[in-house]
């Protein structure tokens, strides 16, 4: 049977069943041929005629699919089949050959309806986006195409409908059902941007106040300011990497097509050489044939064709509805066999959102002066560290912006660097400290450790050539994540460990507290890359999880990387090899326990197909059995192996 599925049957005027309506009046015509041949005592021409009627309607989809491919120079087994259904027809086993004509299209329709209704289940992420939207323009509202919508356009929600972009609420608080771009099932309560704020780039605001297009609004109706073109948004950066999805095949896959490069051929040389054993051995020619016949049908490997593919779909399909992107057979696999996986600890095993907890001006540095110093640079970086200062300090302080830093540079791994008030500053560990020649007091050190002692995140603050501050944060771990690890160790992951560039005491601390097996700290982005190089040597396939920024070399490296929170960054979405919509950590259990499930499937799958084969060949090779039978088992195995890939589709954790 055909591996490629992008053909479609639809055209015809049973509308797009037809292929499974053909199948089903070659049935018919079959068992009135045989019913004729039986009781009818008419003319032989009578049974004759509807045997034929029967191969046409049996035959009619599968040879256009044959031809076609032949043209492109493409062998499929349909062929074989076609094949086997002339010779029947021509040794007179009219009925053998309908019969196997009907079960091949009928299998074939149910395969071609099993892996729609799986790859509709994907690519249903496509109808998401409403075709218009409500455009506002001073007190006047009008409906436009959202491909005109441009950046900064404010459009119009009302309640209960759809969100036609991807932008931020400038106005009205609403709970929006954010299911099918997260998989989330509870709506998430949004409210608008503050005022007379500027606004940042999507990927900067906090999810609180940003809404996807797709998604649906709840009872009140929004002003959302519209922060990507219909053309970026993430429903169609989801729908392209969809349509890659199917384009990458699985390593298993890989292995049954190599197989069948050398399998066929030699099917096809032995039905051959079983023509001519009528040379050798007491038979007729048409009994020679008969047999060469039957073990065509028997030793075809349709259902080997269609055990992985299907199983790879109905996978990826089941991640779908639950928010889960994985892209292809081999994320699929690899993701299935993980037994180590290394976690990034911001925004990954923590909340992501610390707070703020000390801010200490050492030297007689002016206090206001080192906040305000902290809230400007700080708020011009984007690493959560940085935005969480930044917040607190203003709400706290309730500073203006002053504008009084420039030039503000992340120094990855160690902090920022930037120019405030035509001097020099450093915000960082302690790395970034020396690197810079400021000396660490000793005074500095024991108020540090003091605080690292209590599981805070330490900074430095470097200024006019000295240490002039401390600022330290503490960051939570997710309520999830404790009872997401042990339930990963239950499932069969052994190793767990944390990858941070936060201080090796502040990983250690959190590592206890939801029971990681290691961790480790002070690592520069690099060292992370080195970590995971490590872990591979060690344990074969690692899986990362983290957001995809700081931390994207590294999960480029790991065997499968695992990106949480996709949604909200186009760059963890693009690259990662999993991508879990919504930021829940709690849906890696499900996505692994899913790949898991459809490795044993694609494993079951082949086990039946080959099985079936192996033991249907030699039975027909020494005449035990008829077409009939050889057909039965041959199909019946096809659409074991389908239904059983469809399994996947209602996949639950138990
Ligand atoms: N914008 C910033 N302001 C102040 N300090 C920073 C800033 N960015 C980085 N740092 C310092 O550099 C360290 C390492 O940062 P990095 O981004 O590598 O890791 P992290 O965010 O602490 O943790 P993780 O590696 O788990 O994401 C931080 O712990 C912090 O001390
Ligand atoms: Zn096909």
């Amino acid at each position: 049977m055909s591996n490629d599925h992008n053909h479609d049957h639809s055209s015809g005027f049973f509308g797009k069943n037809t292929e499974l309506y053909f199948s089903f009046l070659s049935g018919f015509f079959l068992t009135l041929g045989f019913s004729l041949d039986t009781w009818g005592g008419l003319e032989s021409y009578f049974h004759l005629t509807s045997y034929i009627i029967s191969y046409g309607f049996g035959a009619y989809f599968i040879s256009q699919e044959a031809v076609q491919k032949l043209r492109q120079g493409i062998f499929e087994i349909d062929f074989l089949m076609i094949a086997a259904a002339i010779g029947a027809a021509y040794i007179g086993s009219w009925a053998e050959g309908a019969l196997l004509l009907f079960l091949f299209s009928l299998g074939h329709a149910l395969e071609h309806y099993a892996m729609n209704k799986a790859e509709k289940s994907i690519k249903s992420l496509g109808n998401l986006s409403p075709k218009t939207a409500l455009l506002k323009t001073g007190d006047s509202i009008e409906e436009i195409a959202i491909e005109d919508l441009k950046i900064g356009d404010v459009i119009v929600v009302k309640p209960h409908t759809k969100i036609a972009a991807d932008g931020v609420i400038i106005s009205g608080e609403s709970s929006i059902n954010q299911a099918p771009i997260t998989g989330e099932s509870m709506p998430v309560d949004k409210s608008p941007f503050p005022e007379n704020q500027q606004i940042p780039s999507f990927s900067d605001i906090d999810k609180d106040h940003t809404v996807f297009s797709g998604t649906i609004n709840g009872n009140s109706a929004l002003e959302i300011h519209v922060l990507k073109l219909t053309k970026d948004s993430t429903v169609s950066r989801l729908i392209s990497l969809v349509n890659d999805v199917e384009t990458k095949k699985s390593p298993t896959q890989r292995l049954t097509k190599r197989f069948e490069k050398v399998y066929v051929p030699i099917v096809i040389i032995l039905v051959a050489l079983l023509c001519f054993a009528f040379l050798v051995i007491n038979e007729t020619f048409n009994e020679s044939l008969y047999r060469a016949i039957t073990v065509l049908v028997a030793a075809s490997p349709c259902a080997l064709a269609i055990s992985t593919p299907s199983a790879v779909l109905s996978g990826i399909a089941r991640a779908a509805q639950r928010g889960v992107l994985i892209k292809g057979g081999k994320a699929l696999e690899d993701l299935g066999s993980i037994t180590t996986i290394a976690f990034d600890k911001t925004g990954t095993l923590t909340e992501g959102k610390p707070s703020l907890k000390q801010v200490i001006a050492f030297n007689d540095f002016n206090k206001e002066e080192l906040l305000q110093l902290l809230y400007e640079v700080e708020r011009l970086s984007n690493h959560p560290l940085a935005k969480a200062i930044a917040k607190s300090i203003k709400e706290q302080e309730k500073l203006e912006d002053a504008n009084l830093a420039s030039n503000v540079q992340a120094i990855q791994g160690k902090g920022v660097e930037a120019i405030y008030k035509n001097e020099p500053v450093y915000i960082g560990n302690t790395r970034l400290m020396t690197d810079n020649s400021l000396v660490i007091s000793e005074a500095i050190e024991t108020q540090i450790n003091q605080l690292l002692e209590v599981g805070e995140t330490v900074m430095l603050v470097g200024y006019q050539n000295q240490i002039i501050g401390l600022v330290s944060v503490m960051d939570i771990p997710r309520k999830a994540a404790a009872e997401t690890l042990k339930r990963l160790k239950s499932i069969g992951v052994k190793n767990m460990i944390m990858l941070t560039g936060d201080h090796e005491r502040v990983g250690q601390a959190i590592a206890k507290q939801i029971g990681l097996t290691e961790s480790r700290g002070n690592l520069l982005p690099e060292d992370k890359v080195d970590a995971i190089r490590l872990l591979k040597e060690r344990d074969g396939k690692v899986a990362m999880v983290g957001d995809g920024v700081n931390d994207a070399p590294a999960m480029a490296l790991s065997t499968v990387s695992v990106a949480m929170g996709a949604a909200g960054s186009d760059v963890a979405l693009e690259t990662a090899d999993v991508a879990l919509m919504s930021d829940k950590i709690e849906m890696l259990p499900f996505v692994i326990g899913l790949s898991r499930a459809s490795k044993r499937i694609i494993k079951q799958n082949i086990f039946i197909s080959l099985g079936v084969v192996a033991i249907l060949v030699p039975v027909t090779i020494l005449g035990l059995t008829n077409i009939g039978l050889a057909v039965l088992f041959h199909e019946g195995s096809t659409i074991v192996v389908v239904l059983n890939a469809l399994r996947l589709l209602a996949y639950n954790e138990d």
